[in-house]
């Protein structure tokens, strides 16, 4: 497992800028090596927050954004179009200002989509679609992702991962429907731990003093099932992106 990294910004607008420029920078070199890219976006006020500083961001066209696959980590399972849907937050933040090729814009299904209300079922074509375009570096059936980003909640949860969850422990399938969430809504969709470790560099991003407990007992080696995000390593970087307030209890 990569030693966790920690960035700490001043505020909530330097980490968002900050984070938006790396992101940028990180596409731009997959782009030069690799001529593609593969990005795991996420919800949540930080992680929409970086979108919309990658598109006011100056370097914007230094990405080929045609050639970029765009994933999610987890989904509020909510109709098409729903503005608590973390998709419809990424398209108005970003994607729909950006030259993406629509073939490579990966979603999450949508509540009134061709599964219906089977959150199980959107879940498990969800892992159908990653493991058509599986990478050889690793045994988990999910392409290769160059950088994966989260946000982490007051309880610790990750991507849609709440604590003492059947879902947090889950090591087989790579994307779960998930039940019962004690943050609205109740209904999700989630890549799980493994699916999440398989990424090159995982990003943990987040702001505010509400953050800091969780925060501190993830990088001090909480259990995943207490501490979701404890769990959330890449296999090259991990990067713990926080402002001062988030990161105000750590040593
Ligand atoms: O509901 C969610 O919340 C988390 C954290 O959101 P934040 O607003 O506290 O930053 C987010 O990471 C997740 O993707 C989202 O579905």
């Amino acid at each position: 497992m990569t030693r966790s990294e920690v960035l700490i910004h001043q505020d909530g607008d330097v980490l968002a800028a900050a984070a938006a420029a790396r992101l940028i920078t990180r596409i731009a070199d997959a782009q030069a090596a690799r001529g593609s890219a593969s990005v795991v976006l996420t919800g949540g006020r930080t992680g929409i927050g970086v979108l919309e500083r990658v598109r006011r961001s100056p370097a914007l066209d230094a990405v080929d954004w045609s050639s970029v696959d765009f994933y999610w980590g987890d989904e509020r399972f909510l109709p098409d179009g729903d503005p608590e849907r973390n998709e419809t937050q990424a398209r108005h933040a970003l994607l729909d200002h950006i030259g993406v090729d629509p073939s490579r814009v990966h979603p999450m299904a949508p509540s009134d989509g061709k599964f219906g209300d089977d959150a199980d079922a959107a879940a498990a074509h969800y892992a159908e679609v990653l493991a058509t375009t599986s990478a050889a570096e690793t045994d988990i059936a999910v392409p290769h992702f160059d950088v994966l980003m989260l946000g982490v909640g007051e309880e610790g949860h990750t991507a849609s991962l709440f604590p003492d969850t059947p879902y947090v422990a889950e090591r087989e399938r790579t994307v779960v429907g998930v039940h019962d969430c004690p943050k609205p809504p109740p209904t999700r969709i989630s890549l799980t731990l493994p699916a999440i470790r398989a990424a090159g560099e995982v990003w943990l991003m987040t702001t505010g003093k509400a953050k800091a407990e969780p925060i501190a007992a993830a990088l001090a080696g909480a259990e995943p099932v207490d501490i979701p995000a404890a769990g959330a390593t890449g296999r090259d970087r991990t990067l713990w992106l926080l402002d001062a307030d988030a990161a105000n209890t750590l040593p």
